[in-house]
């Protein structure tokens, strides 16, 4: 019988300067696997069963997974086309803590589609299948973005481009830069830290967040890499979310101190990342942040880079 395993990376939503629509996928240095992991296979009913480090954290039952929801929206999507789908077991590897600013309930929809789209013979390709991880996301998150699930399931830094068709844009990388990332173990929901966002923003901070952008993607594709980090602020979010981060302030005037080229929050946090020049520095940002960031025996740090890859799928 046919079985399915895909790997979906953790990712930094917004990457600082990119509110929303500037993502990039994360690979531990050391070889670490760091992502959520589905596995699918067609069986007599569906099932799912839920496994892995931070599985307990989940919703008790099924139907409120998203994985769950992933698949009866595959289903969907199927019989548009009139092709019925046969019921599938499930086993989801939840790899990544919820509610962390890593892209957890991203990696979760990102591997769960891929894996459906190969056990059922790739009947979507990449844009339809964005669009539709993008709105599963949005049901969690309470608006769709997608910055995490495009460089988790394409891998790489990734740009939105507001249509259905490229969804999204490679960014070019730069090898040199290493990604210090350290998880507190405090949850913080990405609704919530939505919520707490203005909903307009003024003239002068519209302005930055232009001309930052801009200028961070010119400087990319010119290999300007000290240009492009000189813009890495973010102007939209962190000056309301960095309140729900107990020590943040102090990570961040360290992380500078030691040389950090760019210092910002993961997603929705209470990641927090630092952009490293040399794998030296990153290590001993991680240390002190494994140290004075993290609140509780689920925080953690890595040392990054960016992979290429994304979703990586096998046969199970
Ligand atoms: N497979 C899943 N992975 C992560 N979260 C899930 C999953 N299924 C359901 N959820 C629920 O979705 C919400 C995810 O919250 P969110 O703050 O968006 O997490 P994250 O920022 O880590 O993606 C939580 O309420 C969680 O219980
Ligand atoms: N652009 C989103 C990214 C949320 O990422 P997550 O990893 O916290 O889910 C936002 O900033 O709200």
């Amino acid at each position: 019988m046919k079985a399915i395993r895909a790997y979906a990376p953790a990712s930094i939503g917004n990457v600082s300067l990119g509110f929303d629509v500037l993502g990039a996928a994360l690979a531990p240095v050391d070889g670490t696997r760091f992502g959520d992991e589905v596995e699918v296979k067609e069986a007599a009913h569906f099932s799912l069963e839920t496994i892995g480090a931070y599985a307990h954290k989940l919703p008790d039952d099924a139907d409120s997974n998203i994985v769950t929801k992933c698949y009866h929206y595959f289903c969907e999507k199927m019989l548009n086309d009139y092709k019925a789908v046969s019921p599938v077991a499930i086993t989801l590897h939840k790899n990544l803590p919820i509610g962390s600013g890593l892209g957890s309930s991203a990696s979760s929809i990102v591997a769960a589609f891929a894996a459906l789209n190969a056990l059922f013979d790739s009947p979507f390709d990449d844009d339809t299948l964005l669009t539709m991880m993008g709105e599963l996301e949005g049901q969690i998150s309470g608006s769709i973005h997608y910055d995490n699930v495009a460089p988790c399931f394409l891998g790489g830094m990734t740009l939105m481009t507001g249509s259905p068709s490229p969804v999204t844009l490679s960014l070019p990388l730069n090898d040199q830069w290493y990604y210090a990332i350290c998880y507190s173990g405090i949850s913080v929901s990405t609704a919530a830290a939505r919520d707490i966002l203005p909903k307009q923003v003024d003239m002068a901070t519209a302005l930055t967040f232009g001309r930052q952008l801009g200028v961070f993607v010119h400087a990319l594709h010119s290999k300007a890499f000290s240009l492009a980090a000189s813009v890495m602020q973010d102007v939209i979010a962190e000056p309301y979310r960095k309140s729900l981060l107990p020590g943040f302030d102090e990570a961040r005037a360290f992380s500078e101190r030691e040389g950090a080229l760019a210092f910002g929050i993961s997603g929705s946090g209470p990641t927090v990342f630092a952009v490293c020049d040399s794998q030296n520095q990153a290590e001993k940002i991680a240390a002190y942040l494994d140290k004075n960031y993290v609140q509780n025996d689920d925080g953690f740090s890595h040392v990054c880079q960016i992979p290429k890859l994304g979703t990586l799928v096998s046969k199970a």
